[in-house]
């Protein structure tokens, strides 16, 4: 055969007969393996020779190829071994290789970085998602799946940025600058600074999140917690902390200081989440009926139980039972109460059988329960009972700092609800929100807030668009007819939404309407 037409090929040939001698060598091949001489065996040549393929082509009468052969000056090279027949027969094999050391340091050196990329990427506590142009997922790091609240097994590649953080490409903050976000976390939903960095070559861009502790927004939606203090911040972490575990939480506080969230909060993140959360005011309830309300009753058992019912302890069966206002509990029913929340049996009224409940029970109180036992009003056992953890809510007037944050928070839930465009309020109404003591706590600053939202003419809320009880009222008659007047007018003569707005029943607004001649 005349293998001299192969001789400058760029590629390194050689030609091996059957008895494994090499019979022909370029000088590509001579290059790169000095010792390839005609004549001379061909075994250990290649890395590959441990295994030698000859048979096997032989057998198969086809070529193969190894992608990442190693010469013996530890080159490696690119390598095929085909068969070659003469006249249907068998007579040896064509080895042609390519030296590819540059091309496999190359992705040796790209495997070395993407190393290094995943080491820094998940050793940062900032959730990195790398995005290409148009705003999809290209990568992100093992913190963005938590923070963002994402299975372990879920990939975000190829997600939009809005299902992850709530915003588009656009909604970003411009490139470089930091801005604040609302994302959700696995604590409900935080604050999170992000950042939009364009990568080099207008591949695409990095955004980089981290949540922002300064203000704990925990829980989604109108269950939403808020608070900037830290003493409020200390009593979410220890919620959050005895959330998991199926301990007797009782939660004390002033009225409207935010138990209820609290409580709601602590269920949302138990283990208990996907069962019920039933809630019963024992303060709202009459005492002959509370009984009835929260452990049912059978048909008959007393005048009007006309069918058997179950009770709100019933309706909390896997869930959690929130006890408000258990200071109000009238003594006779705190002892089921204990019996409840010692043995986790009740009966129904009217009823001999003993049922067995699965609840977790939270209560809460805005009276000193101490000084109710001490006046013998409050069982001291059914005390520690239901305080296994004792949560202390602080009033608002103890946590001013989150004045500002829950007016924002109501003057944006408001503002939508009644399709009303308020930019905020103004310095001075600002300063007297903040010197006001708030006896109604945060429900009375909702209120305030609320109420302003509808009356307010402009885009700001001024002082007088405030309506704080201890602000003088001067009854003139003139004056309430004109402000009753207005409101009238402001909600189209809607009197249950005026009544509202002017903080008063709907018939006390139509006496007073009557007697003011409007
Ligand atoms: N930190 C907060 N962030 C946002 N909203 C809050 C916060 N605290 C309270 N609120 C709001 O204030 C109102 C009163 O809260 P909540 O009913 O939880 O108070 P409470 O202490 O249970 O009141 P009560 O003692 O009268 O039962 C609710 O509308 C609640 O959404």
């Amino acid at each position: 055969m005349d293998f001299n037409i192969l001789e400058h090929l760029f590629d390194a040939v050689l030609v091996i007969d059957k008895d494994r001698r090499v019979i022909y060598a370029n000088s590509s091949a001579k290059g790169l393996i000095g010792d390839a001489k005609e004549g001379e065996s061909c075994k250990g040549l290649f890395s590959i020779c441990s295994h030698c393929p000859m048979s096997y082509v032989e057998e198969e009468r086809e070529g193969l190829q190894v992608y990442d052969a190693r010469i013996r000056n530890g080159k490696h090279v690119c390598w095929s071994m085909t068969p070659l027949f003469e006249k249907g027969d068998f007579v040896g094999v064509i080895e042609v290789f390519r030296d590819v050391s540059n091309v496999v340091s190359c992705i040796l050196e790209a495997e070395r970085q993407k190393a290094y990329k995943e080491a820094i990427f998940n050793s940062i506590v900032e959730a990195i998602l790398v995005l290409d142009t148009q705003g999809y997922v290209v990568e992100h790091n093992q913190i963005a799946k938590r923070m963002l609240c994402r299975e372990e097994e879920e990939n975000l590649t190829g997600k939009y940025i809005k299902e992850l953080v709530n915003l588009d490409l656009e909604e970003l903050p411009p490139e470089g600058e930091r801005a604040d976000v609302y994302i959700n976390t696995p604590c409900g939903k935080q604050k999170a600074s992000v950042l939009l960095s364009p990568m080099q070559s207008g591949f695409g861009y990095i955004v980089s999140l981290y949540v922002v502790n300064e203000v704990a927004v925990c829980g989604f939606g109108e269950e939403m917690i808020i608070t900037k203090s830290s003493a409020f911040q200390k009593v979410i972490d220890l919620a959050r902390a005895c959330a998991e575990h199926d301990v007797n939480v009782l939660i004390e506080g002033e009225t409207g200081t935010g138990k209820s969230l609290l409580a709601k909060y602590i269920h949302n993140l138990s283990p208990r989440r996907a069962g019920p959360f039933v809630k019963i005011n024992c303060a709202a309830i009459p005492d002959h009926l509370l009984e009835a309300e929260l452990f049912g009753y059978m048909r008959g058992a007393f005048t009007g139980a006309v069918r058997d019912k179950p009770g709100k302890v019933e309706l909390a069966e896997g869930g959690t039972l929130f006890l408000d206002e258990i200071g109000d509990m009238p003594l006779h029913l705190q002892a089921k109460i204990l019996h409840l929340v010692q043995e986790k049996e009740f009966e129904r009224l009217g009823d001999t059988k003993v049922r067995r409940a699965n609840v977790r029970i939270i209560s809460s109180t805005n009276k000193n329960l101490r000084e109710l036992i001490k006046k013998g009003l409050f069982r001291e056992d059914l005390y520690y009972r239901l305080g296994v953890v004792k949560l202390q809510v602080p009033p608002l007037r103890e946590r001013k700092e989150d004045i500002p944050l829950l007016i924002n928070h109501f003057l944006e839930k408001y503002s939508k609800a009644y399709s009303r465009k308020i930019k905020g309020v103004s310095s001075e109404a600002m300063k007297l929100l903040l010197s006001y003591h708030f006896p109604g706590n945060v429900r009375e600053l909702e209120n305030v807030i609320e109420r302003a939202i509808i009356t307010c003419k402009g885009s700001v809320i001024n002082v007088e668009d405030l309506q704080l009880e201890f602000q003088e009222q001067v009854p003139q008659k003139e004056e309430d007819r004109e402000k009753i007047r207005q409101v009238l007018e402001q909600t189209g003569w809607n009197k249950s939404l005026a009544a509202k707005v002017l903080g008063m029943h709907r018939t006390t607004l139509w006496r007073k309407m009557k007697e003011l001649g409007l």
